[in-house]
């Protein structure tokens, strides 16, 4: 276990030491047998030998892109492991067999005795540039839906995903889920000093269900600070493997969640009727929810099923009243743009990302109070209810993709404290509908004049004048009853390739 990963003290504080390793690196060749060196440089590692010319003298499977024909680059980011032992010295790495797989592999040399100590001096140089701001032999509790995508979960697992962890030397501890609502079961009873990842080979709806599990404890706020959530993408809905890591491939998440940068995200408290339960997706209210939710007899067109749903429900121009308000922050999209442009530069340290918290509140605390109150209380002071008699749709979005392709909400970012909010009015003509969801692949969604993009902190929908109809909490099918959100500033925590953006093209 790397020597990063103490906590002692501040239970907030991030187990990654968040430095950057600035010591002047003055070995960064190393000489292994007469014909061979390997080097350090800026993003790789530079394999040289004699030996590649003749195939000799390098075990390994030996499909590496070729520079020359002595030399043969390993990236950094693919570099999972790297020891001196008896025979000598081993480097693991995930090689790119196609553009979405990675396998594990190796390469082998002889040390001499002699040479031992630069040797290991010189892996731990390797390990601190291959890992930079990741921790080093992450713990992870891998949960598996059996059931799952297509039901292939353990298989992707055992193929794709497992190889790279075991290459990395994480520690691994497996759990199939048995039934729906096991997952929450499972976090709420997670040892969570014993974890530093909980991974889920599923949907989005097994790290919906853990962040509700971690929620639910006397502990959440600390649980949720200290164990990652991640998702290797096994199921239908991957939208947070595309957003953290865009990929939808299981063994490059596995790559991924290796060499992961431990993020805090902003996480939705939801209340309806006498609920109180976490979202770390989305919200929706009319056609998306519909579009999902009412179509499930319809699974056997794939994900085209989405579309269809939409696009019936778009040439019958449905509407879905309701009453709303809104806790707006920022209203226009020129302001919203730049916004998110200052966050691209933000190198700022993951326990500011975070909430402060009240001197008063202890670090154990359970989840944090609603400042808005729940939807049974009175308005919040400052609240005002604005008849929607026409809406046609309401999305909120706390990550930009919502599925392959489909970014809703390309200003979104993982901790700014916001909830994104898109509302279209239902009465738009046909045509500006059909352009609208063209717009969603091509990115010009954003910028249409009939999509109100607000950022709000919180909000409250009362649907009206229907008997029944569809919510979608994270893609889950909750109650058709008002319901009031409160977004929670970097509460939960993900590991992401960049440490503070989503992979989606921005605004
Ligand atoms: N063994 C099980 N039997 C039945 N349901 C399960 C089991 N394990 C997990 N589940 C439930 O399956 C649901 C969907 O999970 P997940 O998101 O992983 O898959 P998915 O393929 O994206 O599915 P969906 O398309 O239904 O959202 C979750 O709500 C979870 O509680």
């Amino acid at each position: 276990m790397s020597s990063e990963t103490s906590t002692i003290g501040d239970p907030f504080a991030d187990p990654i030491a968040e430095v950057t390793r600035t010591e002047p690196i003055t070995e960064t060749t190393l000489i292994v047998g007469r014909n061979a060196t390997l080097t350090l440089g800026t993003d790789s590692l530079i394999v040289l030998d004699e030996g590649f010319a003749k195939e000799r003298g390098f075990r390994c499977c030996d499909l590496l892109p070729s520079n020359s024909k002595n030399t043969r680059p390993i990236p950094f980011h693919n570099v999972l492991w790297a020891n001196i032992s008896e025979p000598g010295l081993t480097i693991w790495f995930a090689q790119q067999t196609s553009k979405d797989f990675v396998q594990p592999t190796f390469i082998s040399y002889s040390v001499e005795k002699t040479n031992s100590l630069a040797a290991r001096t010189w892996i731990s140089k390797l390990l601190d540039r291959s890992y930079s701001k990741s921790q080093r032999q992450k713990r992870i509790k891998v949960l598996i839906n059996p059931f799952g995508g297509k039901g292939n979960a353990q298989k992707l697992y055992s193929r794709d995903i497992e190889p790279i962890f075991t290459a990395a030397q994480s520690v691994i501890d497996v759990e199939r889920t048995q039934y729906r609502g096991h997952a929450v079961e499972i976090a709420e009873n997670l040892d969570i000093e014993a974890y530093d990842v909980v991974a889920c080979c599923s949907g989005d709806g097994l790290p919906h269900e853990i962040f509700n599990g971690l929620g639910n404890r006397k502990d959440a706020r600390k649980a949720l600070s200290k164990v990652a959530i991640v998702q290797l993408p096994c199921g239908t809905g991957n939208a947070m493997s595309w957003n953290l890591n865009g990929t939808n491939s299981p063994s490059l998440a596995a790559l991924y969640v290796v060499k992961g940068i431990r993020t805090p995200l902003d996480l939705v408290s939801i209340t309806q009727t006498n609920r109180r339960f976490l979202s770390f997706l989305s919200q929706s209210v009319g056609i998306v929810a519909e579009s999902d939710l009412a179509t499930e007899h319809l699974r056997w067109m794939g994900e085209n099923r989405f579309t269809y749903g939409i696009l019936v429900r778009l040439l019958r121009k449905t509407v879905y009243p309701c009453d709303l308000a809104v806790k707006v922050t920022v209203e226009d999209k020129q302001t919203i743009r730049q916004h998110y442009r200052q966050e691209l530069d933000n190198r700022e340290l993951v326990s500011s990302r975070r909430a402060q918290l009240a001197a008063t509140e202890s670090a154990n605390n359970g989840l944090p109070p609603l400042k808005f109150g729940t939807v049974g209380d009175e308005l919040p002071e400052g609240w005002e209810l604005v008849p929607y008699d026409t809406l046609g749709n309401f999305y909120a979005g706390n990550m930009a993709w919502m599925a392959a392709n489909a970014n809703f909400f390309p200003a979104a970012l993982p901790n700014d404290g916001n909830i994104d909010l898109v509302c279209i009015d239902g009465h738009i003509s046909r045509i500006t509908a059909l352009k609208s969801i063209a717009a969603v692949e091509s990115g010009a969604f954003y910028d249409m004049e009939h999509v109100s993009y607000r950022k709000v902190e919180g909000f409250r929908i009362i649907p009206r004048d229907q008997k029944n109809g569809y919510i979608s909490i994270d893609g889950e099918k909750v109650p058709f009853e008002p319901f009031q959100a409160e977004i929670h500033r970097g509460l939960g925590t993900v590991l992401s390739k960049s440490g503070h953006i989503y992979e989606a093209p921005g605004v």
